[in-house]
Order: structure tokens, then sequence, then C-alpha cells
């Protein structure tokens, strides 16, 4: 299957300090890559990186959403959305004082192509644009099962619902590779468990997604593959299987780190 994303020898340090070092990893198309690591390992570093919300120092990365592959890492994060780059970051970053739906609109603004002085204006065009753009707000608030939820203020979603709203407004763009920062941190059992689904049926649809989780189990469910960084650098890379298996990254998480050990021995 061919490769949606191939990162090769990237790098960023802080102050000297590297956060990613020399990491390379491929994604297939339709695969969902689980990112694991004790904390600090680098993974949120990672996933900026690849959106484009930080800079590397050394490395390159290349994406093919379909047909031909190019180097995206001088890219802007803008223009990497524009590609079909979404990322979901950890903390909720809603829009506080607007609609579920207007949450989402605000999102699918980014990728228009006829700008603010049209809306500004409120051209015939824009208009168009405006309805479509609704449309696909819509569809994709449907599509996170919060379609009923369309003109309720953001602020009054219970949490689980707010990650739904962030991942609707992430799924309007439509696109290729979706990066999920720790969807599930913070979530009850319940919340964590219809989060799973989702991204499971996001995963039949054939989208190709990557996602940083601490829970073994929650990741393990998900991912075709799973990448495991710590200290920056990418110890490991295999099935869940595999990886839990493997020497070094059950001494990374026993060594470092008390509530990833025990998350990592309750897999079994
Ligand atoms: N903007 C920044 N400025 C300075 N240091 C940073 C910055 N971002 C990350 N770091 C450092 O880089 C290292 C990797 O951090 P990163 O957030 O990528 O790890 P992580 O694996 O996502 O951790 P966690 O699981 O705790 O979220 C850490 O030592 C962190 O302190």
């Amino acid at each position: 299957m061919s490769a949606v994303l191939t990162v090769d020898s990237i790098s960023r340090a802080f102050g000297g300090v590297y956060a990613v070092r020399d990491v390379g990893l491929t994604v297939a198309a339709g695969e969902t890559r689980g990112v694991i690591g004790p904390n600090g390992a680098g993974k949120s570093t990672l996933f900026n990186l690849i959106s484009g919300h930080l800079a590397a120092d050394h490395g390159t990365i290349r994406y093919r959403p379909n047909g031909e592959e190019r180097r995206i890492d001088r890219l802007s994060a803008h223009a990497r959305a524009r590609l079909g780059i979404a990322i979901v970051f950890q903390s909720a970053r809603l829009f506080h004082g607007m609609t579920a739906l207007e949450n989402v609109m605000v999102g699918a603004h980014a990728r228009t192509r006829h700008g603010f002085l049209a809306a500004a204006l409120r051209l015939p065009r824009h208009r168009r644009e405006e309805a479509g753009i609704k449309a696909d707000a819509l569809a994709a608030l449907d599509r996170v099962g919060l379609r009923d939820w369309a003109g309720r203020p953001a602020d009054a979603l219970p949490l689980g619902q707010q990650r739904s709203l962030q991942l609707a407004r992430a799924l309007c763009a439509q696109p290729h590779l979706l990066l999920l920062d720790e969807p599930a941190s913070g979530l009850r059992a319940g919340e964590r468990e219809a989060l799973a689904q989702l991204i499971e049926s996001l995963r039949a649809d054939g989208l190709t997604m990557m996602l940083i989780e601490h829970d073994v189990t929650f990741v393990s469910r998900l991912a075709d593959r799973v990448s495991v960084l710590d200290l920056g650098r990418l110890i490991a890379e295999g099935t869940p299987e595999q990886v839990r298996a493997d020497a070094s990254v059950v001494a990374a998480y026993l060594g470092r780190e008390t509530t990833g050990a025990a998350g990592w021995e309750a897999t079994g």
C-alpha cells in the first residue's frame, strides 16, 4: 500500500535539548498509527512538526494524499492544512460564545477561496460558499453524532462532546491525514468508548490517522501499527503485540513513569 506520509530523520531541539531526534517513519494509506511514549518523549512535538506548527531543524517530510508525492517540511501550517493535514490538539480550543455549528464553520473558513473581503461585502459568491460550508459543517457534526447540538453553545457541551466537536472541525476540511493528540485524555469511560467507536468508524472509511495516546489498551485496540518514542528517539515500531513484547519499550515505561508502567502491565 502506498505511503501517505514519509518522515525522514526529523529533528527539533529546544534550547539545545532535542525534543525529537532523527525520527523516521512511514504511514501507509488508510492506516491508523499509534504514537506512544513516556511523558516528554516528543510525541506532541512530532505532530507539530508534521502539521507545520513547528519547524524542523533537520530532516524531511514527504506527503502523498493521492497521486504525486511532495515535500512539505518547508510549508506553513496553513499550507499543509490546505493539502489535507488536520490536527486536533490535546487541549480544547473551542470558540466560546459560539454555537457548535459556528465552531465547525470557523475551522472551514480557513480553506475558502474568496477570503475576508468577499465575506465582509457579502458578495453572492461568498454567500454560495457560505452555504457550502454550512452544509459541510452539518455533515461533519452528523458524522460525530452532534447534529442535534448544532445550535447549542459549544461551552454547554460535556467534555466528551467538546472533543467530538473538535474532531468535527477537523473532518469538515475533509482531511487526508488526521493527527489526534491524546483525544481520550480526561474523558470518562463512556465517553472514551464513544470516541473509540468514532475513530474505528473513521478507520473503516479509510481515513489515514495518527493517534497519540497514553492508554496502551486504547491504542492497541485502534492502531494497525504503533511507533514508540522515548527521549525524542524512535525506539520501537510494529504491531501493538510486537511493541508490547519489545524489551526496550517495557524498559522505557518501567524506568521512567509509574503511571505508564501501570497502564502497560494492565494490557497483559
Ligand atoms: N515549545 C517548547 N519549548 C521548549 N521545550 C519544549 C517545547 N515543546 C516541547 N518541549 C520539550 O520537548 C520535550 C518533548 O515534549 P513533547 O510535548 O513533545 O512530549 P510528549 O511526548 O508529547 O509529552 P506528554 O506525553 O507529556 O504530552 C519535553 O522535554 C518538553 O519539555
